[in-house]
Formats: C-alpha cells, sequence, structure tokens
C-alpha cells in the first residue's frame, strides 16, 4: 500500500489489469437533447445511465451498443460512433472496460421496458446527481466528440479518484 487515500487510480497496475466485464454504453444525442434511460435491473439498477450492457461472445462492441439500444428501448440507432473508453476498478475485484459510443440518430419509437425506461434530457439540464459519478467528468467530452479515457477506482457506487484523458 501507498498510504495514500484508498485506492486512488495510480494505485492501480493497468499494464496488467484484465476487466472481467466488457461492456457498452450509448447516446443517441438528437436536437439538442440526448436520449437516456432509467435502468430498473442489472448494474446501476435505479440510475439514470445510457442504454447499453455486456458484450456477447462473437459481437463487436458497437454492435453490442446497437443490441442493448434495441433490448431496452426498442430503437435502432444510426449514425453510431465510438465516443471514449472507460475503465472501472471497483475494490470488490470488478473490474469493468466500457466503449462509450454515440448515435446521431435512431428509427423506431422510444419504448419502455422491462429493463429501462426512455428519457429525453437537454444538454444543459443532464441529470448528472442521479447518474454515476463518473458521467459529469468524460459528458462535455462526449458532447463536444472529443475523444476521451476514463480510469477511475469505485468502492461500490461511490466513486474514490478518475483520471480523464482526452484529445
Ligand atoms: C462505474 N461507473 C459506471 N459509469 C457509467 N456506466 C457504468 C458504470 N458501471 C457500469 N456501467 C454501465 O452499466 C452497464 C452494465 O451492464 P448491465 O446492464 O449489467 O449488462 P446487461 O444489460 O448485459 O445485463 P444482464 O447481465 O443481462 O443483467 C453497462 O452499460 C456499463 O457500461
Amino acid at each position: 500500500m501507498t498510504g495514500r487515500s484508498p485506492r486512488s487510480v495510480d494505485d492501480v497496475d493497468w499494464a496488467t489489469w484484465d476487466p472481467n466485464i466488457r461492456a457498452t454504453l450509448l447516446f443517441v444525442i438528437r436536437d439538442e437533447q440526448v436520449l437516456l434511460i432509467h435502468k430498473k435491473r442489472g448494474i446501476g439498477a435505479g440510475k439514470i445511465n445510457g442504454p447499453g450492457g455486456k458484450i456477447d461472445p462473437g459481437e463487436t462492441a458497437m454492435e453490442c451498443a446497437v443490441r442493448e439500444t434495441q433490448e431496452e428501448l426498442h430503437v435502432t440507432a444510426t449514425g453510431v460512433a465510438e465516443a471514449g473508453r472507460l475503465w472501472f476498478d471497483f475494490v470488490d475485484g470488478t473490474k469493468i472496460h466500457c466503449i462509450v459510443f454515440r448515435a446521431d440518430d435512431f428509427d423506431g419509437e422510444p419504448t419502455e421496458t422491462d429493463e429501462a425506461v426512455p428519457l429525453w434530457f437537454t444538454l444543459d439540464d443532464v441529470p448528472f446527481e442521479r447518474m454515476w459519478q463518473d458521467d459529469e467528468l468524460w459528458f462535455p467530452s462526449l458532447l463536444n466528440r472529443v475523444p476521451f479515457e476514463l480510469k477511475a477506482t469505485f468502492d461500490d457506487d461511490q466513486l474514490l479518484d478518475a483520471q480523464l484523458s482526452v484529445g
């Protein structure tokens, strides 16, 4: 141990870090609004987030992001592009690697499912207090189309430390 605050980003050996969960997030951003979900189950249930979930064997991260958005909201995202990457190291040993996508549009009508409630927010009114604490750190880069990478440590859903790199 280094004796610094518990589990800072620099305490993690990222060179050997091997995620046990590979996941995605997708944000449809259209007409100065972003399509979010109130998540009903799974990791982060009760929070607001983008649609997304774990990558299935044999699918690409982008295929996963589109599939999860279809499953959770019954819409098909279009104009999808990678926006950034997130590394989450939890004190309980959970290691989540998440690829974030941005979409310009979608086909279909956002619909509540067993997994999620669709919610639109204007870009100056995103409800960060109801989201994972890291989201607020990288969301501006997502909006500005600046590639980002964020490494963060968490204890349960409490953010301990984070390092963002952009550009
Ligand atoms: C720690 N800070 C975090 N900040 C922002 N987003 C976070 C997150 N930690 C996890 N996430 C997202 O949460 C989803 C989990 O996936 P999750 O819903 O459990 O997967 P999936 O739909 O496959 O669920 P089942 O395994 O079928 O229950 C997935 O989008 C992942 O990126």
